[in-house]
């Protein structure tokens, strides 16, 4: 019996893709034998195209510069078709970094008229948070999901955004805030209250203010402000692959 094949997209037009393909790859052939993810039949593919994103059943959009993939992303005619991947049907898909900016609802200090936003996640981030390339840093971060909490998961903050606000309740559209680039609204958000979990916040490190959050999800959409395609710790995606896109496939 041939089992049914999952192909995982890597938003490939700049950025850390290549990185996160590896990872991936590794995640897989890491998996313990037997387990739902050594036997799943996983097809890794670089999109580029919408019908490369058509083909994909979820999808990781990199690190990088989130203007330089918006831009490209609006030449290449997959902005639209990514905003209805995301936000309309709903499959899985994990930003980091740059690719959190392009899944938030809203970002600030982001580049008004160069920045287009895929929206989905009910956030604004705020680019850059930690200042410039020079700033950036490595801290170990509790993750204690990915497992064996004795080895804590290196994470590599670039340039890298933070959630500054959760924007479901309320407020959500009261506060209009000047510097705040917003991604098109769309018939499907008025129906859409899928909480918004804290999946980890900065701990107190190199002087930065503890707390800052860092990893989100909501429901489908899983963003995180920093690398983990450029540490060899292959955890953090073989959770994403398990939790996210395994266990999503089979509703
Ligand atoms: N490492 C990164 O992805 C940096 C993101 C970058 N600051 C941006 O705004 O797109």
């Amino acid at each position: 019996m041939t089992r049914p094949e999952i192909t995982v997209g890597i938003l490939a037009l700049q950025g850390a893709f290549l990185e996160h393909k590896s990872h991936l790859q590794k995640a897989i052939g890491r998996a313990s034998p037997g387990s739902s993810l050594d036997t799943a039949n996983f097809e890794i593919i670089e999109v580029r195209t919408p019908e490369q994103l058509a083909s994909a059943d979820s999808l990781v959009i990199p690190g990088g510069e989130s203007t330089a993939i918006s831009l490209i992303a609006e030449r290449t005619g997959l902005l639209e078709p990514l905003r209805q991947f995301v936000r309309v049907d709903r499959k899985p898909v994990w930003g980091t970094c740059a690719g959190l900016i392009l899944l938030s609802d809203e970002a600030s200090k982001a580049k008004k008229g160069g920045q287009e936003l895929i929206g989905g996640l009910h956030v604004r981030c705020q680019r850059n948070h930690f200042g410039r390339q020079a700033e950036s840093f490595e801290c170990n971060l509790p993750l204690p999901f990915v497992g064996e909490e004795d080895h804590p998961f290196k994470a590599v903050f670039i340039r890298a955004p933070i959630v500054e606000k959760i924007l479901i309740g309320a407020d959500a559209t009261a506060d209009v805030t000047e510097g705040v680039v917003r991604a098109p609204k769309m018939d499907c958000d008025l129906f859409d209250r899928t909480e918004i979990e804290v999946i980890s916040s900065l701990p107190q490190t190199q002087g930065k203010e503890a707390g800052d959050i860092v990893a989100v999800r909501q429901g489908n959409i899983f963003g995180t402000s920093f690398h983990p395609e450029l540490t060899p710790d292959v955890r953090l995606h073989a959770w994403w692959l398990q939790e996210c896109v395994l266990s999503r496939s089979k509703e």
